[in-house]
């Protein structure tokens, strides 16, 4: 169903019954991304949305605090007042802003590959730099051209091994978002971009769980620094997995989060 906040609508779906937990996507992906959860989770009700820039949502974004912003009027309106709150990659990142500035709303927060931002000034300002020539480079060539170049990086290594039909699907997802909206989501929501929030993690008090990918050091390292200052916290690594812990490892993925929401109950 799309719910509308101003001019912006957002493509948001839900199913199952139960305690609600609300799914945030990574770059490139979409509501679609989580789909299989509900086989892992069939005691929780599942709301997926799609971020700006993403999916079927139509939302001329102009950063990641209007986004959360946004966020939180859709579950306003969908009557969500308290879930559990998963985010991937750039829904992570979402999620880590989400949970800052309303922690009211957030029972737990499940944390897949994220990061909570660039700290240091000339690191953010090298990354706002990168983001804007991928920004640019995907909107003067073919989608295509966009995802040959994204499934290489190494981030996605791992994901060379992965059988053909779950590749052709991710390439498929990616292939699928408009080039404007992959555009805009780097230059208004991007990891250099948005405000980082090192020196907030502190101040998350509900149980978070991280979980990186063994061969994802980059985000592994990211992880170990977050545990050090979020209080109420466990951390996954999960063997034989890159960045993309619920695509590679999907069972154990999904088991790691019904364990950790069963323990969390509200
Ligand atoms: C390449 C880096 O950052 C990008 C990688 C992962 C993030 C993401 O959401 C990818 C999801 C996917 O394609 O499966 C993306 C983001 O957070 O927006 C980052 O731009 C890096 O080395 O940090």
């Amino acid at each position: 169903m799309f719910i509308e906040v101003d001019e912006h609508k957002y493509w948001v779906e839900c199913e199952g019954k139960g305690e609600p937990l609300v799914i945030l996507h990574g770059f490139t992906g979409s509501t679609h991304t989580f789909r299989f959860l509900k086989h892992y989770l069939p005691d929780y009700q599942l709301i997926r949305i799609d971020l700006p820039g993403h999916g079927r949502t139509k939302a001329t974004i102009s950063s990641m605090e209007k986004c959360i912003d946004d966020v939180s009027i859709v579950c306003k309106k969908i009557g969500l007042t308290k879930f559990h709150l998963l985010g991937y990659s750039m829904g992570g990142r979402t999620a880590l802003s989400f949970a800052k500035k309303y922690p009211i709303f957030v029972q737990s927060l499940i944390l897949e590959s994220a990061t909570p931002g660039i700290e240091n000034d000339e690191e953010r300002k090298k990354r706002i730099k990168a983001d804007e020539e991928l920004a640019t480079f995907i909107l003067e060539n073919p989608i295509e051209a966009f995802v040959d170049y994204w499934e290489e990086i190494p981030l996605f290594f791992s994901q060379k091994h992965l059988p053909t039909p779950l590749k052709k699907a991710i390439r498929e997802e990616r292939l699928a978002q408009s080039r404007e909206g992959l555009a805009l989501s780097l230059r208004t929501m991007g990891t250099g971009t948005m405000p980082s929030l090192w020196n907030h993690l502190s101040t998350i008090l509900c149980p978070v769980c991280i979980l990186v990918g063994e061969s994802d050091k980059k985000f592994i390292q990211i992880g170990e620094k977050m545990i050090s200052f979020i209080q109420n916290n466990e951390f996954h690594v999960i063997k034989n997995s890159g960045h993309a812990i619920h695509v590679e490892q999907s069972e154990i993925f999904g088991t790691i989060v019904n364990e950790f929401l069963k323990q969390r109950r509200m």
